[in-house]
């Protein structure tokens, strides 16, 4: 491994230089970090250090390791970071002016607003809504073998979408247009080939933008108009104390933006759940006992807290599968993270997926071990950032507390449902090149429950 310095620290400053290694020409390390993300990362800490280097994705990228270099990072005292222009890269064109992507004052002006399309009453809406359309979803489920649980968990937080997101009446023909245009958006963003080539990804993505654009457009003036329990009507009608509110170009671009990134990383959570649940029956009989003993077919927003069976496993799901696994940021002037210099220019990544698996901070890292965030042993202290799969600084997730309630409602009524296995020598092929999912879909026995 050829070890390099990504840039001498000015004269004087007193910073350390970062040191990594470039990689392969063209490709630098980025195969090597997508297919085996956790040994690389290991591998590369016990050689560097928490602050490196490597050529990944086409850029310069230094990554910072462990929970206080994430922290200097995310907090980012000092303004040196932007989102815009690290994650444009990315899904730039497809989630144009989606609120992660804005910056600094502008993107607080943003959040301050919308922020009051996620207060605690809204939830409470939000979460009456969901619960018979969850029954729904589950019920049309069709026991057996070969279940595949990520497809149809897909499915369902698609649908769910449409309900809480968008409050709008589909036939299942435009719903599926609708939920096909986003699956496109989201897809595009991890295309190979990045221009539009009529029937690849990046063609596909930037057509599908188009297509939810008209939507939310065309059912926009009804939603200023009649209001409603749904995010969509909640974005229209949200105003700061100062009164401040949504343009309708805001509201289109925060609504495409908002079901994405709620759809994916919820998914995410409910199917590495699943996994863990069903390689530990153990844990899954728990959960259906506490679920069985609450002697009610919904979560009400009172029981979310009570829930801690779910919880716990929810934040285990979360610590061994990141659903966003790495932030990235672009620094916009030379700063430093733990005294190493970062030149203006570089991008710069929290490896979250990797992050929560750190020997240094978390006891066994790979084992599935939900106690671990019990009363009594409360890992995730060990440091602020140890465990933090929403972010954390001014772009922390908005939606942390609609996910939980989302996943956890889902899951009480999946647990009441059905029971679910997979064979004893079953290990999921979990693929990392993207956001993570497994490449077989996760295919279990479901059995309805008498
Ligand atoms: C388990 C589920 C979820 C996870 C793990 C998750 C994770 C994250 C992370 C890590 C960020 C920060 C990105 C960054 O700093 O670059 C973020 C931002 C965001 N999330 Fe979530 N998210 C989840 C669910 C949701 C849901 C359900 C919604 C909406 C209802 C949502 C809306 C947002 C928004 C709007 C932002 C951008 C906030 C800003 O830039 O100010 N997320 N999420």
């Amino acid at each position: 491994m050829a070890t390099r310095v990504l840039a001498a620290p000015p004269p004087g400053s007193g910073l350390k230089p970062v040191v990594g290694d470039p990689g392969l020409p063209l490709v630098g390390n980025t195969l090597r970090v997508m297919r085996r993300p956790f040994e690389v990362s290991r591998e590369r800490y016990d050689l560097f250090g928490p602050v490196s280097w490597s050529w990944l994705l086409g850029q310069r990228t230094v990554t910072v390791q462990g929970p206080e270099a994430a922290e200097a990072v995310l907090v980012n005292r000092d303004k040196a970071f932007a989102n815009g222009p690290a994650w444009s890269f990315f899904i730039g064109p497809f989630f144009t002016r989606g609120i992660m992507l804005l910056d600094f004052e502008e993107h607080l002006h943003h959040r301050r607003i919308m922020q009051q399309a996620f207060t605690r009453q809204r939830l409470r809406a939000y979460q009456e809504t969901m619960a018979p359309s969850i029954g729904k979803g589950l019920d049309a489920w069709v026991p057996g073998r070969g279940f595949k649980v990520y497809d149809h968990v897909k499915q369902l937080t698609l649908d769910l979408a449409t309900d809480v997101f968008m409050g709008v009446d589909l036939d299942r023909a435009e719903a599926d247009r609708i939920n096909g245009a986003f699956v496109d958006a989201v897809r595009a963003g991890t295309a190979y080939v990045r221009f539009p080539v009529p029937g690849l990804r990046w063609h596909r993505g930037l057509r599908a933008r188009k297509t939810l654009e008209e939507f939310f457009r065309t059912h926009l003036p009804a939603k200023r108009r009649d209001g409603g329990g749904d995010l969509f009507a909640a974005l229209c009608a949200a105003e700061t104390d100062d009164g401040h509110r949504f343009t309708d170009e805001d509201v289109v671009n925060h609504m495409i933006f908002a079901l994405m990134a709620a759809h994916d990383t919820t998914t995410i959570t409910l199917t590495t759940m699943a996994y863990y649940l069903a390689r530990h029956p153990e844990w899954q009989e728990r959960l259906r006992d506490e679920s069985e003993a609450l002697g009610k077919p919904v979560l009400e927003p009172a029981d979310l807290d009570a829930m801690t069976g779910i919880d716990a496993v929810m934040k285990e799901a979360l610590r061994l599968v990141s659903p966003v696994p790495a932030l990235p940021r672009k620094a916009v002037k030379d700063t430093e993270v733990l005294g190493f210099h970062i030149p203006a220019g570089t991008t710069v990544v929290v490896p979250q997926l990797t992050n929560h698996r750190m020997p240094d901070v978390w006891p066994d890292p790979d084992r599935f071990d939900p106690d671990r965030f019990g009363p009594d042993r409360r890992e995730d202290k060990a440091h602020k950032y140890a465990w933090s799969p929403f972010g954390g600084g001014a772009h922390k997730c908005i939606g942390l507390h609609f996910a939980g309630m989302q996943v956890k409602s889902i899951m009480h009524q999946w647990l009441l449902r059905y029971r679910w296995s997979v064979p004893g020598r079953y290990t999921w092929p979990l693929d990392t090149t993207s956001l993570p999912s497994p490449k077989d879909g996760l295919p279990v026995h479901l059995e309805r429950l008498p």
